[in-house]
């Protein structure tokens, strides 16, 4: 077993860096032999993992947010690597699902114990995303983001990105098809969940389960700005359910066309657009997590 952790300085405003220490340390303590690299720049986490699979190391730990996990994972496609988290962005939300706390020494303890397990994945435009994908009003708000964050570093490019978007967003004719039902909707977004929340603790969809099978859809309905606005913050406790504009519907396979083109999200990274199918691939991915408050019957054990 060799492991390698791709750790992205920049995630988490800076966090990554500091990480890079800890972990020299505790796997010195532990005698563990690990690698580790650093990412350049966008994409290199997907490039360093994918050349790591190659040279025959079969435990990969992204250490950053949600970008490094979705780069890593897409650079272990098609492989029996392991991946791990240590989870040190600025939302983390893959690891609240898995139950992987942002304290760094809890999650290498994780690494040290190696409880494998599998969770689901999806798949669109050629690429795997573990948590959330969607199009829409977010989607625009990732793309508008990017844009700024080449002239402005920190959150308040995602502040702005946000107040952007709505000022000249509007709702969208879609054509959603979920497991051959197909649906003609004016929607704000569509959010295809694996894993509860998104955008640094947006619970989009709360009953979500990362091993059911299933993605859980959220569709926001053609809905006012100023109802819009309101219902944004609902979205951190769940509550934006019990909108009306708001539906809940599960499903395996989801197509989702439009004559305009619509960005696809796919865990903050824009992955296309539409016209895009969405597909479930039941136990994807293997992860390194804790075994506690998971059912039996998705936990193996891994030797150390
Ligand atoms: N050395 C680097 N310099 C600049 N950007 C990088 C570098 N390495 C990776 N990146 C990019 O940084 C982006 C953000 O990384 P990541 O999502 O892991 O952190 P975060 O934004 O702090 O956390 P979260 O997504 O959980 O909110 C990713 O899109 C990744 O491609």
């Amino acid at each position: 077993m060799k492991g390698l952790f791709i750790i992205n300085p920049v995630a988490g405003k800076g966090r990554g860096k500091k990480t890079a220490k800890h972990i020299e340390r505790f796997m010195k303590e532990k005698a563990m032999a690990y690698d580790i690299r650093f990412t350049c720049c966008k994409g290199d986490g997907e490039a360093i993992a994918r050349d790591a699979i190659q040279k025959g190391y079969d435990k990969i730990i992204a250490v950053g947010g949600d970008g490094t996990v979705y780069e890593t994972a897409n650079g272990m496609v098609g492989s029996h690597g392991i991946l791990g988290i240590i989870p040190c962005g600025t939302g983390n939300d893959l690891a609240k699902s898995l139950g992987i706390s942002g304290n760094i020494e809890k999650a290498l303890n994780i690494i040290f114990e190696g409880y494998e397990r599998t969770i689901d994945c999806g798949k669109a435009n050629g690429r795997l995303f573990l948590n959330v994908a969607s199009v829409g009003l977010d989607a625009e708000i990732v793309k508008e983001t990017e844009m700024i964050k080449k002239y402005i570093k920190g959150p308040s490019a995602y502040v702005m990105g946000v107040f952007k978007t709505l000022l000249y967003f509007h709702d969208k004719e879609v054509w959603i098809d979920i497991d051959g039902v197909e649906m003609k909707k004016n929607i704000m977004l569509i959010a295809v969940a694996n894993g509860r929340c998104y955008g640094g603790g947006m619970k989009i969809a709360p009953e979500a389960r990362i091993d059911d099978g299933y993605f859980d859809i959220c569709i926001v309905n053609k809905i006012s700005k100023g109802k819009l606005l309101r219902l944004f913050p609902t979205i951190f406790s769940g509550k934006h359910l019990l909108v009306d504009e708001v539906e809940l519907l599960r499903g395996k396979n989801i197509k989702i066309e439009s004559r305009e083109k619509l960005i696809l999200n796919m865990d903050g990274d824009i992955g296309g657009e539409t016209p895009v199918c969405i597909e479930m691939l039941k136990n994807g991915i293997r992860v390194m997590a804790t075994h506690e408050n998971i059912s039996e019957d998705v936990i193996t054990f891994v030797s150390k």
